[in-house]
């Protein structure tokens, strides 16, 4: 049998980007830009960036990687990494770590599943993690940032006030999700101060190279090699990926898995994370989304990235 040869520490990733852009050139963009957030609908849809760093802080880029974006449900490996310090794994009473196979947003499996969500990346359960986060924190939403900031090392990350505001004159949904499990007995405080933390925390803002940097400690065992900072321990990373192998793209990570082949996690601001675990990090970002919305591009790139570099976890 032949043996699996990466192409891992020896790849020119810079060529490979450009091999797999030039290669998707003749695919069709398809997907919309997320609308429903109306601030979402302003990005342009033609961006496209891509970055990848190792774990041994070697960097590459692509397009534009520097350019901040929205990063929307990406953010909920953040507030789960943050309340699984906290509380540990009494979190897992009240979030199940079971993929979905429902959209994001959706309500059915409540009802019949006692307001227990199925798992930390649907918007059900991020919006449990935000009410443990309420419970816990002194001042919520500037801990929760200040915990990002320093994951990532970089201190000019932020919440977008403008999108924050733009999701929840329109978060009818996510209001619902919180209520309906407020009857249940799974939200603790005030629906309205769970979800202000809920929509500031999908509002923050960074570019593919930050996602890589902040997101590193989950190449690394916990240990965010840019900074030396151990953000969580090295079992509870393995946790992390695991629920963002089988989570993290809702009802099509499934679909992530068989063709990506890494752990990752996407946003409706048109962009993706994945994590080879020892390896890297890399962020892909490109606004158009399919209609399961995870970024349609984006998991072209990514496919094509680890068929091509054999840097599958498989
Ligand atoms: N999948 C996503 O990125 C969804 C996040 C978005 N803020 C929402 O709650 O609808």
């Amino acid at each position: 049998m032949e043996t699996k040869k990466t192409m891992i520490h020896s790849a020119n990733y810079q060529a490979v980007f450009h091999e797999v852009v030039a290669e998707l050139k003749n695919v069709a963009d398809q997907g919309e830009v997320a609308s429903y957030i109306p601030e979402l609908s302003k990005v342009d849809p033609n961006k496209l960036g891509i970055h990848l760093s190792t774990t041994q802080k070697e960097q590459h880029s692509f397009g534009d990687a520097d350019e901040a974006f929205s990063i929307q449900s990406i953010a909920k490996v953040f507030s789960l990494t943050l309340a699984l310090k906290i509380i540990g794994k009494d979190l897992w009473k009240r979030v199940g770590v079971e993929p979905s196979g429902s959209p994001f947003n959706s309500l059915v499996q409540l009802e019949y599943e006692k307001g227990i969500p199925r798992n930390p990346f649907i918007n059900a359960g991020a919006i449990v993690v935000c009410d443990i986060l309420v419970s816990h924190l002194k001042n919520p939403k500037q801990d929760l940032l200040a915990f990002i900031r320093k994951t990532a090392g970089i201190a000019s990350i932020d919440y977008s006030a403008k999108l924050a505001d733009s999701e929840k004159q329109t978060g009818y949904r996510n209001y619902a999700l919180a209520n309906f499990m407020k009857d249940f007995g799974n939200i603790h405080n005030d629906v309205e101060t769970v979800l202000d933390l809920y929509f500031h925390l999908c509002s923050i803002e960074m570019s593919c190279k930050d996602l890589t940097q902040a997101f590193l400690f989950l190449a690394a065992g916990g240990v965010n090699p840019m900074t030396g900072e151990t953000v969580i321990s090295q079992e509870r990373t393995k946790r992390i990926n695991s629920i963002m192998l089988t989570c993290g793209f809702y009802d099509e990570a499934g679909e992530f898995a068989f063709k990506t082949g890494l752990p990752g996690k996407s946003g409706v601001g048109g962009g993706i994370v994945a994590i080879h675990p020892g390896e890297f990090c890399i962020a892909v970002w490109s606004p158009k989304l399919n209609r399961r919305g995870n970024s349609y591009m984006g998991m072209r790139l990514l496919e094509a990235f680890t068929t091509k570099t054999k840097s599958s976890i498989f």
